[in-house]
């Protein structure tokens, strides 16, 4: 939003917090408890993440309590708050809760109200230090949102085992898709100087959990892998190593191949190395990427592994060789492996060959290879079939491939919803996607369930991505609302099954007040923002209806692409008596999904193509229908700005002016979005005069 910050203190004011600002507790009593129940900080053991820990903790307590609290090396008194693990704390080691904690992994964490030599403390005790990290940061959320701590009994685990967040960005520094500055991690000043602001990064993920970060684009640029920036990505890996966040790296096919003379021919149809192939069978390639791998780890012992968009949009692949998406993404497994690493195979393929509609060839092309792939590698689709619209349907592939692990794609920078500009709270879509039933093992089978669970011989592939919306402005994000995605995108990666109030209510007091007016008004905003985004985009299940920006209305672009509006009617008819692309559901979605009558109105044009008059289940026509929900989620923006405005005094001032400006934006700009498709679907139908 503001200029990027470039190592000076951030103004309090700025959003850089992010909700990780501690501010005093307003509430005077609750401050009182808090204070009697946190007299000093026991920290036993002394790795970085425990360390990372104790530093949070002491930094969190000051400000909510106004004053720090004593480290000391053992229980002295009332109100210790002891943290560590069986191995590093005598203190927890005597608890005797070592098999609970086992059983929670070294992630997972306990929170307990209980005594010490007769004396009351708070316990945060895991099996691992990271474990003990994400407990010191669930107390400290407790804290921020007004909780009471008196009696806790918490035992948490993350449901999916890698939560990664996936950066786009380039090695000049742009962000493919990125709407909030320049990249953070600097890579010109790697690896002497590493930005302070980079702790910052790795605190606000670990303070949700997110435990692996991918650096750069999937559109790779392969010196990412020569050894100058090797060293580079290395000193990242140590900055955010304390928080448990590990590095992966977007992995060019063609990288053994050598160089070319342009960058953007370099991602295309360059490498760093000198072999006349980057085919997957030969044995050149695969000693290629095996050296690769081993020089990756002797710099980074805990690296993650390579996310790779192979024969797609361009990008080199297997198929430039006449192999398949198994010989490739096995290949590169098979380098990983005795380090540990894993390849995230990414399922955005829609090769024109595979079939006239685009949705159906991911799934056309994957579904045949279920079972093959290493123990080490997931399939990555995105939540849909097409390419983080507004709103798809869950993409066909999660229930179709259940000897793969499947590591979902979410997109949490705003490239389809109004970037940095539109409020727009997506932990409502991300969870409509999760809790999505595919009926692939009758019902129940949500999109979740099959996620949290390793196929057999795959124990602990369990995961889930988020492309970033982070960069170097000061407030991160762009817009100081879209922090909330990132933090929703974590929380959900943590547990799928947080509903989405309960997350928006969690950040609002954290990021903005406790004051209830506050914490009502913003969540509120939050929630109804995602219908209105795509009542005023894509209703009706349309797709694609942007330009080439994908920002503004496109509508006259992709006309005949991805629906077709005529006098007659409007719609893709994916039914069995179209593309059919239906049948690659699950009954009975197959069936219901196939009959216009029997679809949710919210997909009818994903699936149909009706005429105008056909009637909704509200009674409605479909024009009158579309004319309404354009309406609607215009509408939104004036209650966006009604709301904000009851928050003036409640909000410090710069943060207050800046969201309300862009709020101003989005209104005009839902406005814009209302009227050109009305125009335009009103002169297509002939309902309205055209060129008016
Ligand atoms: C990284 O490229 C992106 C591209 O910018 C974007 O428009 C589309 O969403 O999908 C591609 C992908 O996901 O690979």
């Amino acid at each position: 939003m503001a200029a990027p910050l470039r190592g000076q203190q951030p103004p309090a004011e700025s959003g850089y917090d992010l909700w990780l600002r501690y501010v005093g507790v307003e509430d005077a009593a609750l401050r009182r408890a808090y204070a009697s129940r946190i007299t000093h900080l026991v920290v036993q053991g002394a790795s970085p993440s425990l360390r990372a820990a104790a530093g949070e903790l002491e930094r969190g307590i000051r400000g909510l309590l106004g004053a720090g609290v004593p480290v000391e090396a053992e229980v002295r008194g009332q109100g210790a708050l002891v943290v560590g693990t069986p191995a590093s704390s005598a203190i927890v080691r005597h608890l005797g809760w070592g098999r609970e904690l086992d059983a929670l992994g070294p992630e997972g964490f306990v929170i307990r109200s209980t005594r010490v030599a007769d004396r009351p403390v708070t316990i945060i005790a895991s099996s691992g230090d990271a474990g003990a990290l994400y407990g010191a940061f669930h107390l400290l959320r407790l804290l921020q949102t007004g909780r009471p701590i008196d009696t806790l009994r918490v035992a948490e685990r993350p449901r999916l085992a890698r939560r990664m967040l996936d950066h786009w960005d380039n090695l000049d520094g742009t962000i493919e898709r990125g709407y909030a500055g320049a990249s953070i991690w600097r890579w010109a000043e790697l690896p002497a100087r590493i930005d302070p602001r980079l702790v910052d990064y790795a605190r606000a993920n670990a303070s949700i959990g997110i435990n692996g970060v991918v650096l750069n684009n999937v559109n790779a640029d392969p010196r990412v892998l020569r050894a100058d920036y090797l060293a580079k990505v290395a000193a990242i890996a140590s900055a955010l190593r304390p928080y448990n966040v590990r590095v992966y790296l977007s992995a060019n096919f063609g990288a053994p191949l050598p160089p070319s003379s342009t960058p953007d021919a370099m991602k295309k149809w360059g490498g760093i190395g000198s072999l006349p192939t980057a085919d997957p069978l030969d044995p050149r390639v695969a000693r290629w990427w095996r050296e690769k791998a081993d020089e990756i780890y002797r710099l980074i012992p805990d690296f993650g592994g390579f996310l790779v968009k192979a024969s797609s949009e361009g990008m080199p692949g297997p198929q430039d060789y006449g192999r398949s998406h198994v010989d490739g993404a096995n290949m590169l497994a098979a380098a990983l492996a005795p380090h540990g690493g894993v390849v995230m195979w990414r399922a955005f393929v829609y090769p024109k060959n595979a079939d006239p509609d685009r949705v159906k060839r991911g799934y056309k092309e994957f579904v045949p290879l279920d079972g093959r792939f290493a123990a080490n590698v997931f399939v990555q689709p995105k939540n849909g079939p097409l390419d983080f619209q507004p709103r798809e349907p869950f993409n066909p592939l999660f229930g179709a491939m259940p000897d793969t692990p499947l590591m979902p794609e979410l997109q949490i920078t705003q490239e389809y919803l109004g970037r940095a500009t539109h409020l727009v709270y997506l932990a409502p879509m991300w969870k409509e996607f999760l809790d999505a039933d595919t009926h692939a093992r009758g019902a129940g089978s949500t999109v979740a369930r099959i996620v949290e669970r390793a196929p057999n011989g795959t124990s602990g592939m369990t995961g889930i991505a988020g492309v970033a919306n982070v960069g170097a402005d000061s407030d991160w994000t762009g817009h100081h609302f879209a922090q909330a995605n990132w933090y929703a995108f974590g929380r959900l990666a943590w547990d799928p099954s947080l509903p989405s109030d309960a997350v928006a209510e969690e950040w609002a007091r954290m990021t903005w007040s406790n004051r209830p007016r506050v914490v009502r008004t913003v969540e509120s905003m939050m929630l109804g923002s995602w219908e209105a985004a795509v009542s005023d985009m894509t209703p009706l299940g349309l797709s694609l209806t942007v330009d080439g920006q994908h920002y503004d209305p496109g509508l006259e672009r992709r006309e005949g692409e991805y629906w077709h509006a005529d006098s007659l009617g409007i719609g893709y008819d994916r039914s069995s008596r179209g593309s059919d692309y239906v049948g690659q559901y699950h009954e009975p979605l197959r069936r219901l999904w196939d009959e216009p009558a029997t679809t949710p109105p919210e997909l009818l044009l994903w699936f149909h193509r009706v005429s105008w008059d056909f009637r909704l289940p509200n009674g409605r026509t479909v024009w009158a229908e579309l004319v309404h929900r354009y309406d609607d989620g215009a509408r939104y923006g004036d209650d966006l700005l009604a709301s904000w405005r009851t928050l003036a005094g409640d909000v410090d001032a710069r943060r207050w002016r800046e969201v309300q400006d862009r709020l101003e934006q989005q209104r005009a700009h839902a406005l814009r979005w209302r009227d050109a498709s009305v125009a335009y679907f009103g002169c297509r139908s002939g309902r309205t005069r055209c060129g008016g």
